[in-house]
């Protein structure tokens, strides 16, 4: 099940191969029609037989960039291309009458690699492949005795190393500050629990789960109680303390699994995943006896926050999200209407728990 590290690398995941796979159709593309166009060069240069392996491949490149937007798995996409691509590159190096400009390419082994892979698979994939490069460009050209060939030496060896370093120093960079974007557009910036739109988000993958698991969930709403008065009495940044107090007593008694989010300005959502409706009761009833037991020290004061709560479960209350919020919202205000701090679930002797 998920936790909420789990559920934050799998939205960077998601972001991060929706960008491969659009940057790997435009690889395919470009290469399949580089391919084609050498194909042409290679029939008038008499070599029907590399044209003809080129022009099957670059056709295959170009249906490609049409099919990777679609597939499930991207990895053995990205393998199954830069695998032979850089083995055809170390060929062409190979071939005797191969000009000294095919090593060219080598460079664009660590760009690729990087892109697609990521800093780790990205460095681990284009070592060997330079190396093999830098072998082969050695044992081909390379002239150390004279000055010049120093030179040629020196300049291919130092861009290679060049690049190398700068698209790994950038990789590890764009890597970080997307990790930091996406918890910025996916949490709540006061209290650090998740916004209302990934909560949204994350109650619709919830529901997609229990319907194919039929594991019931309970969604959960609560509203601080007299919130203004807190604000009123002791100021704003009394009642800001207060919110991240209660996001903190509540993720305290919360299992990994479970989810908060803040909803809007005192009201906030819980998923409570795998728990049926007498377990979430129960649940929430501590929750909500554990907050009116844990007074917020402001200025050496003991501020009271309580809060109302309103339970609906799935599949018992209803079997969507737009059901299941309003259920969860009757249920929350008539806790308010009934003098707040108390819990409001599924109907009968269970519905009303007064602890005031
Ligand atoms: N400090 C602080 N206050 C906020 C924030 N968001 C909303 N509020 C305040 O929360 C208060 C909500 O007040 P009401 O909607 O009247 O609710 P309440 O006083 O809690 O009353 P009941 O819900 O009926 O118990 C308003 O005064 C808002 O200004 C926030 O991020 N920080």
């Amino acid at each position: 099940m998920d936790s909420e590290h789990g559920i934050h690398r799998r939205a960077a995941a998601g972001l991060e191969d929706s960008a491969r796979r659009s940057l790997l159709r435009l690889i395919f593309a470009c290469t399949g029609v580089v391919l084609c166009g050498f194909a042409l060069l290679q029939f008038g240069n008499d070599n029907t037989g590399l044209a003809t392996l080129e022009i099957i491949v670059g056709l295959f490149l170009l249906w490609s960039a049409r099919t990777v937007m679609r597939v499930r798995w991207l990895t053995p996409w990205i393998y199954g291309y830069l695998l032979p691509t850089f083995c055809f590159q170390l060929y062409i190096m190979l071939m005797p009458e191969a000009s000294v400009t095919a090593f060219v390419w080598v460079y664009m082994v660590p760009v690729l690699a990087y892109l697609l892979l990521g800093r780790r698979a990205g460095l681990l994939l284009s070592i060997p492949f330079m190396v093999a490069a830098l072998l082969l460009y050695l044992w081909r050209y390379a002239d150390p005795e004279s000055a010049a060939g120093l030179i040629d030496i020196g300049n291919a060896v130092i861009c290679g190393l060049m690049i190398l370093l700068f698209v790994h120093f950038y990789e590890g960079r764009r890597a970080v500050a997307q990790q930091s974007l996406q918890r910025m557009a996916e949490m709540d910036g006061l209290t650090g629990v998740f916004n209302r739109a990934r909560f949204h988000q994350l109650l619709a993958q919830c529901i997609e789960q229990s319907q194919r698991s039929s594991d019931e969930f309970a969604l959960v709403l609560l509203d601080v109680d007299h919130f203004k008065q807190v604000n009123d009495s002791w100021g704003h940044e009394a009642g800001d303390r207060a919110l991240q107090h209660l996001c903190r007593v509540l993720g305290q008694r919360l299992r990994g699994t479970d989810v908060i989010g803040r909803l809007g300005g005192e009201e906030f959502g819980l998923l409570l995943r795998n728990t049926d409706a007498v377990a979430a009761e129960q649940l929430v009833q501590t929750l909500c006896q554990q907050l009116e037991r844990s007074p917020l020290v402001w200025q050496g004061q003991a501020l009271p926050i309580t809060a109302t709560f309103g339970v609906a479960c799935w599949p018992r209350d209803a079997r969507d999200a737009g059901g299941l919020y309003r259920c969860a919202d009757q249920r929350l205000y008539r806790g308010k209407a009934y003098g707040r701090n108390r819990v409001i679930s599924s109907g009968g002797a269970l519905s009303v728990s007064d602890i005031a």
